[in-house]
């Protein structure tokens, strides 16, 4: 039970949903940081000044209740009151007006900052090879670009300022202090060494639970991403039961994270108190001392106190800012795990423009293996498709025929081999060309919450209403889409839960379409459908081909027909390649799978 808690994290790591960020020195969160100051930098020297005009106020007022008590008060005189009350009043007006410009600057230079580091965060996730989500649990990331995210701000400049804010207090107070009666002052600071020491000592027990608590609240999301994402299986199969108790797990871990921390603060709190009042009783009683020997006046003893009380404030949020700093960067040490991700795929540097291609695809003795595995996912596969070409590729389940499609989409480089498009290697061309000529129809249909409309216009941006209607003609959808209850501006769920499989299917083949890619990759574009929408599909894929170099992987061989050429994979290796009518002859690998599926989809 113990190794659940914070505490025991070598245990804990080995079983966690989330595994805990590496710690990260906080001269190095601040240098990581600072760049994304740069739209507030210049307001920083401003937020300094209005930090200082507070204090000195606050300063003021204090002289003047000084001079209330031995000009007015002690004498029994109303006369000063008459300067005392506007002067009054007059401090008020202004600290409130400088709280107010300090409070907004603030509010701006932070929010400032975290738009950038937010917006930053996202794209840089967002950049991520498809490797990198394949391995992480998507509702952690979530959590750090949301949650995680504001904690930089309080750690670089909300605390920054506060410590700013706090210093210029400290200095306006001791040297009031100071000038009223430097020995008071001086048995009044013997107690600022207890408080550092308190500090040091919870900060460090503090971090930890703080480290503890965000990867909890990672986990948590990660959980409730998965079992919701998926609650058709989960409900399914009766699993509500387990999903429930794997959140109450990680519920009750950060639960006991929080109840640590808030012990901490809570044991934190009274003893820093109790070292305040020890100063401030004896400050009192020597105080006492003086005036009864005539050493301090009462109103010079009162104000004395009371600048001890303020002069606590800051000493206070000083010790207590250690341990906000090391709760935040709990935060900041995942956000840079985050940042530290490299995309497995980068661009090279001066990387040439391709513009359209003209479609030509080689795979050249490509060698791939998925990123912690051992076992090739293709071993030593090359062919060749000219432009307007269609290769089919089929193969048995797990053969290797969506790990090729990836390599052509270069969501991975090949370990041995090159990949090219046009003669080029994928890996010398920007990222972004290489997409920008494939079109892609895939295995699960991508269908995002929004409208129809949307959906298909999203295969390329700006597209007008007669070519969003166009593709849906030519992808055989505008019927369906005509009878949905608002048409093109139907509401297709998350993932098309709304539409059928087969619709869903169509609607991908119109963004295909609109893109008007040279090359197009269809990675089963007819699974989950059955015999008839599968055929119903066939006319408007076939359109979709037509003029452009198509890889087909189908292991169904249902649109393989159309293919001048078939490539067979066999665990990553190519086993046989050729046309039609000649693989079938050879009586190999292919012929075996075609009269395998013969007698389903064939006939
Ligand atoms: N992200 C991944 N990480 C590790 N291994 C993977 C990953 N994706 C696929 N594999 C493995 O690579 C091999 C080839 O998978 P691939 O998805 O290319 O097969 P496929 O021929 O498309 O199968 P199917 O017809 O079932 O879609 C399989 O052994 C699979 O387990």
């Amino acid at each position: 039970m113990r190794a659940e808690r914070a505490g025991g994290r070598g245990i804990r790591s080995a079983h966690a949903v989330v595994p805990p960020a590496p710690a990260v020195p906080p001269r190095e969160v601040f240098r990581r940081f600072w760049p994304y100051t740069r739209g507030g930098r210049r307001w920083l020297v401003p937020l300094v000044v209005l930090g200082a005009a507070g204090p000195a106020v606050e300063a003021a007022e204090l002289w003047l209740f000084k001079s209330v008590v031995d000009e007015v008060l002690v004498p029994r005189q109303l006369g000063p009151f008459l300067w005392i009350a506007p002067a009054y009043l007059g401090l008020v007006v202004c600290s409130g007006v400088l709280g107010f410009a300090d409070d907004m600057t603030s509010a701006w230079v932070g929010e400032r900052f975290l738009l950038a580091l937010r917006s930053d965060v996202f794209r840089h996730v967002q950049g991520l090879s498809l490797g990198f989500f394949e391995r992480r649990r998507l509702g952690d990331v979530l959590s750090r670009v949301t949650g995680d995210v504001d904690a930089v701000e309080t750690f670089l400049l909300s605390g920054v300022a506060d410590v700013l804010y706090y210093v210029i207090q400290l200095g306006v107070f001791l040297g009031l202090l100071f000038y009223l009666r430097w020995d008071l002052t001086l048995l009044a600071l013997v107690i600022v060494p207890l408080f550092w020491g308190a500090a040091r000592h919870f900060s460090r027990r503090i971090k930890e639970a703080s480290r503890e608590r965000r990867r909890r609240s990672g986990s948590l999301s990660a959980i409730a991403e998965e079992s919701l994402g998926n609650v058709a299986l989960v409900q399914a199969y009766n699993r509500q039961g387990w999903e429930e108790r794997r959140f109450d797990r990680e519920n009750l871990g950060r639960f006991r994270a929080v109840l640590d921390s808030a012990r901490l603060h809570a044991v934190y709190r009274p003893v820093v108190e109790l070292i305040e009042v020890s100063g401030g009783l004896a400050v009192m009683g020597l105080g006492t001392w003086k005036l009864t020997q005539g050493q301090l006046t009462l109103g010079g003893l009162l104000v004395f106190l009371a600048l001890i009380g303020k002069l606590y404030g800051p000493v206070h949020g000083l010790s207590q800012l250690g341990t906000t700093f090391y709760a935040a960067s709990a935060s900041a040490e995942r956000i840079i795990e985050l940042l530290d991700e490299r995309p497995q795929v980068a661009p090279a540097p001066g990387a040439r423009r391709l513009g359209r291609a003209r479609g030509a695809l080689e795979f050249d003795g490509v060698w791939f293996r998925y990123p912690g595995t051992v076992s090739w996912a293709l071993s030593d596969v090359s062919f060749r498709v000219a432009p307007g070409e269609t290769l089919a590729l089929v193969g048995a389940s797990g053969a290797g025929k969506s790990t090729v499609a990836k390599l052509q989409l270069r969501f991975y480089d090949p370990d041995r081999g090159a990949v090219r498009l046009d003669g080029t290697d994928l890996r010398e061309l920007p990222l972004f060309d290489v997409r920008e000529n494939v079109a892609v129809v895939l295995q699960e249909t991508l269908v995002f919450h929004g409208t129809v409309r949307e959906n298909i216009a999203y295969g390329r941006p700006g597209a007008s209403e007669a070519d969003i209607v166009a593709a849906a003609r030519a992808a055989d959808a505008h019927e369906f889409i005509e009878r949905l209850p608002e048409g093109y501006d139907t509401l297709v769920g998350q993932r098309g839960r709304t539409l059928s499989g087969g619709q869903c299917q169509r609607l991908a083949i119109a963004r295909a379409m609109i893109r008007d890619a040279p090359v197009l990759l269809l990675d089963e574009p007819t699974t989950g459908l059955d015999v008839r929408s599968g055929r119903r599909i066939m006319e408007p894929l076939r359109r979709l081909m037509a003029g452009r170099t198509t890889v087909v992987i189908s292991h169904n061989l249902l649109t393989v027909r159309d293919a001048s050429r078939i490539v067979v994979l066999d665990h990553g290796r190519i086993v046989e390649h050729g046309a039609h009518d000649d693989l079938l002859r050879s009586q190999g690998p292919y012929a075996r799978l075609h009269r395998l599926s013969a007698g389903t989809v064939l006939s």
